[in-house]
């Protein structure tokens, strides 16, 4: 019998990573998702995802098969406590669902592997125990979309693109925190949120020194997001993902390393595709906002100042245990969107928004050249690219202490670079469809 991890010693050999089981209440909205790291020292988890209940719906069985995705996609917090070499999916699947999970085991999980020098898992590929056919096209949800709100400016311009539009989107998160629900209130829009539990034995192993670190948890998010959508009858999700999200931070033994992976146009494409073939939903899930570079989100986000007291991107604001209560002030998020907004609003209002001013202190010099790509890697973090930091430094012409000190370091040829940029042109490949795309060019037009 597998025993809890408190009992045992961090770090033993798994063989092979299983989905016992999962199970859901329709009465309470909550499903519960078994796991087991199986071994000479086999360890089992159990997380639990309680869904809103909608008033008189029935459980649809798309909503069924969208759980069964997200029970495998979800198991990457607790793969990474053993990292097994292999992974065997609980159902047969299609290929292109085969595929999906093997990118979210191996692309999500990059940044975890390159930091515990743990190449096999950049290699494996999710086994199914057999191969199901592609369920038949349900026509495209059509209602009012699920928009998912982080608490940060993207999901702010999409609320906002959306309702220009007048398409009413329900504002959606997952365990939503104060900051979000201060950005919900700021919004007037009544929203729907789910809750995930993770198993608690992970922190008592991840104190006892277990294999631990980043995972791809948009698409943890994205697939409750698309479950509660297809439950409550609404249109699409709509995400607020940037262009920038699909560039990688290094590569490393021949494989790209992104630490925002799952937000990126290659994990969105294998996303949908998996969830058309598997559940037969069309067009079930696009990011609004992958067009635009971040530096160009930043200056719609500044035509919205009712978000002022309550936006909140920094990463900080949002874990689990002891978060701040909104922009930390010293992180390469907080200085990335700090210099992204900065281009497109008064120094004041910058000021007010993050508490302080960010320029005016020449200790966050190192952390802006990192971000400029000046003797570093791009960080592992949630921020843009050098170009378009870069561009966002040759908008601001004051001489506050930061700014002298990053022109002065920033190479003559960069400065040529950023003046033929186009960040603040739309570009690159999508998944919009066509309805919403008009509308994202009317909005940035
Ligand atoms: C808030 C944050 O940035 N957390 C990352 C941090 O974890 P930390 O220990 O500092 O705090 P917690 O998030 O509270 O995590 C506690 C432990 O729980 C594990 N865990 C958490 C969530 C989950 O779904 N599964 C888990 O296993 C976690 O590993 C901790 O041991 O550092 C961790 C290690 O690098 C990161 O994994 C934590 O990242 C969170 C999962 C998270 O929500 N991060 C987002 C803010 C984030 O990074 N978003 C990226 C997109 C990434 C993607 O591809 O989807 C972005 O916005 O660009
Ligand atoms: N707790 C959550 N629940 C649901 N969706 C979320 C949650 N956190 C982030 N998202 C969504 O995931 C995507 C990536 O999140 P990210 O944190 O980059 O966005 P953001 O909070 O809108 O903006 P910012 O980049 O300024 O932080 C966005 O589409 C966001 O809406």
């Amino acid at each position: 019998m597998a025993r809890r991890p408190d009992d045992r010693s961090s770090r033993v050999q798994f063989d092979v990573m299983r989905f016992p089981s999962y199970a859901f209440d329709p009465a309470t909205g909550v499903a519960t998702f078994d796991y087991l790291l199986d071994g000479p020292e086999p360890l089992r988890f159990t997380e639990t995802i309680t869904f809103p209940v909608p008033d008189g719906r029935d459980v649809p069985a798309a909503f069924h098969r969208v759980l069964d995705l997200l029970h495998v996609v979800a198991g990457v917090s607790y793969f990474k406590v053993g990292a097994p070499a292999r992974v065997v999916a609980p159902k047969p699947v299609p290929p292109q669902v085969v595929d999906f999970f093997t990118a979210v085991y191996t692309k999500g999980m990059a940044e975890y592997a390159y930091r515990n020098r743990l190449p096999h898992v950049l290699e494996l590929t999710v086994e199914s125990p057999g191969t199901a056919p592609m369920a038949d096209p349900i026509e495209a949800a059509t209602g009012r979309p699920l928009s998912a709100v982080g608490g940060g400016k993207d999901s702010i311009v999409t609320l906002e693109i959306l309702r220009a539009a007048g398409l009413d989107p329900v504002p959606f998160s997952v365990n939503p925190n104060p900051v979000i629900d201060n950005v919900n209130a700021a919004s007037g829009l009544s929203a729907l949120a789910a809750r995930r539990k993770l198993d608690p034995s992970l922190f008592a192993l991840n104190k006892a020194g277990a294999l631990n670190g980043h995972i791809p948890v948009t698409a943890i998010n994205s697939l409750i997001a698309v479950a509660t959508a297809v439950w409550h009858g609404l249109g699409p999700v709509v995400m607020s993902n940037e262009r920038s999200a699909s560039d990688p931070n290094l590569i490393w033994n021949g494989h790209e390393v992104n630490h925002q992976w799952s937000k990126g146009v290659e994990a969105e494409g294998l996303l949908r595709t998996a969830v058309a073939a598997y559940t037969g939903l069309t067009e079930p899930y696009f990011s609004l906002l992958r067009p635009l570079s971040e530096l160009h989100i930043a200056q719609l986000f500044a035509g919205h100042t009712a978000y002022d007291d309550v936006v909140t991107s920094c990463n900080k604001a949002f874990k689990l245990h002891d978060p701040t209560a909104r922009w930390c002030g010293d992180c390469p998020k907080c200085r990335f969107v700090f210099l992204a907004m900065a281009p497109h609003m008064s120094r004041e209002r910058l000021a007010h928004i993050f508490g302080r001013d960010l320029f005016a202190d020449p200790a966050q010099t190192p952390g802006f050249l990192e971000l400029l790509g000046i003797d570093a890697h791009k960080p592992f973090e949630c921020v843009g690219e050098a170009e378009e930091c870069l561009v966002a430094l040759s908008l601001l012409t004051d001489d506050a202490p930061v700014l002298v000190a990053l022109r002065a370091a920033v190479p003559d040829p960069a400065w040529a670079d950023a003046s033929h940029s186009n960040v603040f042109t739309p570009g690159g490949p999508h998944h919009i469809p066509a309805a919403y795309r008009k509308i994202l060019d009317e909005a940035v037009a």
